[in-house]
C-alpha cells in the first residue's frame, strides 16, 4: 500500500494560487489583481479579478492613467476585491468571517465595502501602495472593524 501524499500545499497557498490564477485574466496592464474569498470550512466562496463591469466593451475604454478622469482606467475598472463580492451567487451573510486572498493590499473603497459584508481576515501578497493615503485609510478601516490582515508570499 504507498502512503499518502503528505507534502500538499497548504489551505492559505491554495486560496491565494486561485488569486493569482483569476489576476491573469485582467487586462490592466499595470496592475493586475485577483481577489479569492474561502470560508472557515476551507471553500471558495468566490473568486474575482481587476476588469470593467462586463457589460462594457473593454476595447473602448481607456487602460491608461490621465489627469482626465474620463480617460483614466481607474474610473471604469470594478476592483478585484468588488468583484469578487458581487460574483458570489448565494446569500452575502455567508461572507460573514470568511478570509479573502487577495494578491495586492485591498483599497479604502474596497476595504469599506469588505467590512460591510462582515469579512473576517485579509491575507495578501504585495503592499506595494503601503503608506499611501488610500492604503492609509484602508487600514485604519480594517483595524477599526476588527478584521485582521496578514501577509504570506508563495514558493515559486
Ligand atoms: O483594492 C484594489 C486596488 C486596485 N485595484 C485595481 C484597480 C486598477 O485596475 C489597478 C491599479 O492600477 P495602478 O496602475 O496600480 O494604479 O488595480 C484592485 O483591483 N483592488
Ligand atoms: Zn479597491
Amino acid at each position: 500500500m504507498p502512503d499518502k501524499r503528505n507534502d500538499v500545499i497548504t489551505w492559505d497557498e491554495f486560496f491565494m494560487r486561485v488569486a493569482v490564477a483569476a489576476q491573469l485574466r485582467s487586462k490592466d496592464p499595470n496592475t493586475q489583481v485577483g481577489a479569492c474569498i474561502a470560508d472557515t470550512n476551507h471553500r471558495i466562496l468566490s473568486v474575482g479579478y481587476n476588469g470593467t463591469p462586463s457589460a462594457l466593451n473593454d476595447d473602448d475604454f481607456p487602460w491608461g492613467v490621465s489627469d482626465d478622469p474620463l480617460l483614466d482606467k481607474h474610473s471604469y475598472v470594478v476592483h478585484a476585491e468588488a468583484n469578487a463580492v458581487l460574483n458570489y451567487r448565494g446569500s452575502l451573510k455567508d461572507l460573514n468571517h470568511a478570509t479573502i486572498y487577495v494578491t495586492l493590499f485591498p483599497c479604502h473603497e474596497c476595504a469599506k465595502i469588505l467590512a460591510q459584508v462582515g469579512i473576517g481576515e485579509v491575507v495578501y501578497l504585495s503592499d506595494k501602495y503601503d503608506g499611501t493615503e488610500s492604503n492609509q485609510i484602508s487600514k485604519r478601516i480594517l483595524d477599526s472593524c476588527g478584521i485582521s490582515y496578514r501577509g504570506m508570499s508563495l514558493q515559486s
